[in-house]
């Protein structure tokens, strides 16, 4: 392929658990026979279904810098103590934690998403004007999903031959109050075996 040429092997291992944890795990390895190292970056784009994406917000990504792709990814830095969507958002949260939450408050319904080797996370809605001119969206999709994905963008990957990378991303779902500030003794206890 002209615009990617080496040989690479992909691995996606989707497992599910029984309590309903989703983990993605990918392998990217470097088969290139001609001794050549490539370099990539990478990024689950996992989408959230929510009731409501006004009632949602994203925790975790307070006081971090981001790339905000709607503004010819200039740097910015996050002012609130959590993501909330009211317009197009399409962002690359930098060095983000390895937990970060996503609350709809409406479903009482949160997911707690955990990564590995993947330091950044992606924050995407299309909003209304996007969504209409996406041909595999439907015009009013954006107002039920979310997309927050871990990534591994800033500082992309370098893979000599004969070696392999590897990213992990955990989505568990668990009740809204979780995270909210509102927790009762028990719940924490509960949430922490999680
Ligand atoms: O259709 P996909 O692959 O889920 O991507 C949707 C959007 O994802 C965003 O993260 C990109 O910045 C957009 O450019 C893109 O349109």
């Amino acid at each position: 392929m002209k615009t990617w040429p080496h040989s690479y092997e992909l691995r996606l291992q989707v497992a599910l658990s029984p309590r309903g944890d989703l983990i993605l795990t990918s392998r990217i390895k470097n088969k290139n026979a001609d001794g050549k190292p490539f370099q990539f970056t990478f990024a689950f784009h996992t989408y959230f279904s929510v009731s409501d994406i006004s009632e949602v917000r994203v925790e975790g990504l307070d006081t971090l810098d981001y790339h905000d792709n709607l503004q010819s990814k200039i740097r910015c830095t996050e002012q609130g103590d959590a993501v909330v969507f009211e317009s197009e958002v399409d962002r690359i949260y930098l060095s983000a934690p390895p937990k970060i939450v996503t609350i709809d408050h409406e479903k009482k319904r949160t997911f707690v998403l955990r990564k590995k080797e993947l330091p950044d996370v992606v924050v995407w809605n299309p909003w209304d004007r996007k969504a209409k001119a996406m041909p595999d969206f439907g015009a009013e999709e954006y107002k039920c999903m979310l997309c927050v994905g871990a990534a591994r963008i800033e500082k992309p990957i370098t893979l000599r031959p004969g070696e392999e990378w590897q990213g992990r991303q955990e989505i568990s779902p668990v009740p809204s109050s979780y995270s909210s500030g509102l927790l009762d003794p028990e719940m924490i206890q509960q949430m922490q075996r999680i």
